[in-house]
């Protein structure tokens, strides 16, 4: 990967400008993705918003209301376009793009695609970050998981798939907590069984919040603009897209329900619960360094990352210091093997500019990637080969 130099000529990242805002919208099957779509579309905030669905008769068309049809494009009552992925996710978006692109239909401002249950989101984020075209004209603005608190337990024990949504999650939405047994509710919050698998949650992906829905908490505002890019060209909130103050504290992410945690009850790496044969094969952790990193380095590092082990690498997102350009910090983020294109910004958002590259993996060992990262920022440890002996070569990385 090459990282260019400097921020835009704008002065706003890369892309920004006109990159439609992109949520992909996941959770297994029957989990409530329709429900919360239905909901969330009555907000004025989704307003000229584009829904894709894998089928027709997915979505609740019924609460909606079809206004117009239009070879596979519905207009709602609520003023969104719907369609279904008849052929493949890029012909789809490629056809919107141009029917807006030509006035033949709305100037839609954002797209949510909701996926099948048993979808692996991995290669729906691979089609949005890395495609040359596509990846100009919209920006992910965040993956909302959707877990039902009744039978998310005995999914994520089941399902692989399952576990890898929450994993590549910006946000997690809890649905059908007012089924939970009243009883069980009333229970200590985290022997409850809510409570339990939000710990699980966290311990899959410290950094995505997790909102009830029956709570009332999966708005538009607390779901949407998850991402980098901000429509009015402020300096994008890199702390609330990379939270990783969750991580970095050693602690899984708490939100304002969970108050009443211990610390000890909450850490990542907490195995005292019963750690399912899918949840212990993740580790979320993140990588720091205070002194700016070497571009080639840091671009090394993840190349070394991205191809030995990208399958391993459910999400990776980050900001960095670069030594030759430390007042523009560089944000990058991936799913698996496929990375964005790294956007530099034209400034920090505050006096905080250490390194912070946030991972989530599967069945790669935590201690071998922090070598590596050792390694490649010129920490100096045991039994690691220093960063000179990894570099010295023809092609020598500044
Ligand atoms: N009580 C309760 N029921 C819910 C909640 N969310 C969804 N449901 C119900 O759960 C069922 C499945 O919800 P859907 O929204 O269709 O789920 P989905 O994830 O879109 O389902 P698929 O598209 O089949 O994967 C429906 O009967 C919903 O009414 C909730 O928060 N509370």
């Amino acid at each position: 990967m090459t990282i260019a130099s400097g921020p835009s000529d704008s002065g706003r990242p890369r892309g920004a400008a006109t990159a439609l805002p992109l949520t992909v919208l996941t959770g297994f099957l029957g989990a409530g993705k329709t429900s919360l779509l239905n909901r969330l579309l009555r907000d004025p905030a989704l307003a000229d918003t584009v829904v894709i669905v894998n089928e027709f008769g997915e979505i609740g068309i019924d609460h909606l209301l079809v206004e117009t049809a239009d070879e596979g494009l519905l207009l709602l009552s609520s003023g969104c376009l719907c369609c279904s992925i008849r052929g493949d996710l890029i012909a789809t978006l490629e056809d919107l793009l141009r029917r807006r692109d030509n006035g033949r239909i709305a100037p839609f401002r954002r797209v949510v695609i909701e996926t099948t249950g048993l979808a692996d989101p991995a290669p729906i984020l691979h089609t949005i970050i890395y495609h040359p075209y596509l990846s100009l004209r919209f920006a992910l603005d965040g993956v909302v998981t959707v877990v039902d608190a009744v039978n998310g337990a005995a999914t994520l024990d089941a399902y692989e798939e399952a576990v890898k949504q929450v994993a590549v999650a910006d946000r997690i939405v809890l649905t059908k907590t007012d089924l939970i047994d009243p009883d069980s509710a009333a229970a200590p919050a985290e022997r409850s069984e809510t409570g339990e698998l939000r710990a699980r949650l966290r311990r899959l992906n410290p950094v995505a919040p997790v909102l009830d829905a029956a709570q009332g908490e999966a708005t538009a505002a607390h779901l949407l603009d998850a991402g980098l890019y901000d429509a009015d060209g402020k300096i994008p909130d890199v702390r609330r897209w990379l939270n990783a103050e969750a991580l970095a504290e050693g602690h899984g992410h708490r939100d304002h329900h969970d108050h009443h945690h211990h610390d000890h009850d909450d850490h990542a790496h907490d195995h005292r619960h019963d750690v399912n044969r899918h949840d212990e094969r993740i580790r979320a952790f993140c990588l720091t360094s205070a002194r700016p990193v070497g571009r080639g380095r840091f671009e090394a590092f993840l190349d070394l990352l991205r191809a030995a082990h990208g399958p391993q690498l459910l999400r990776a997102k980050g900001i960095v210091q670069l030594a030759d350009d430390p007042e523009h910090p560089v944000v990058v983020q991936g799913v698996q093997h496929l990375f964005h294109a790294p956007v530099t910004l034209p400034a920090w958002p505050d006096e905080d500019h250490t390194t912070k590259l946030v991972l989530i993996l599967r069945d790669l060992d935590e201690a071998f990637v922090r070598r590596l990262w050792g390694a490649f920022t010129g920490e100096v440890a045991v039994d690691t080969p220093d960063a000179a002996a990894l570099t010295a070569n023809p092609l020598a990385l500044r």
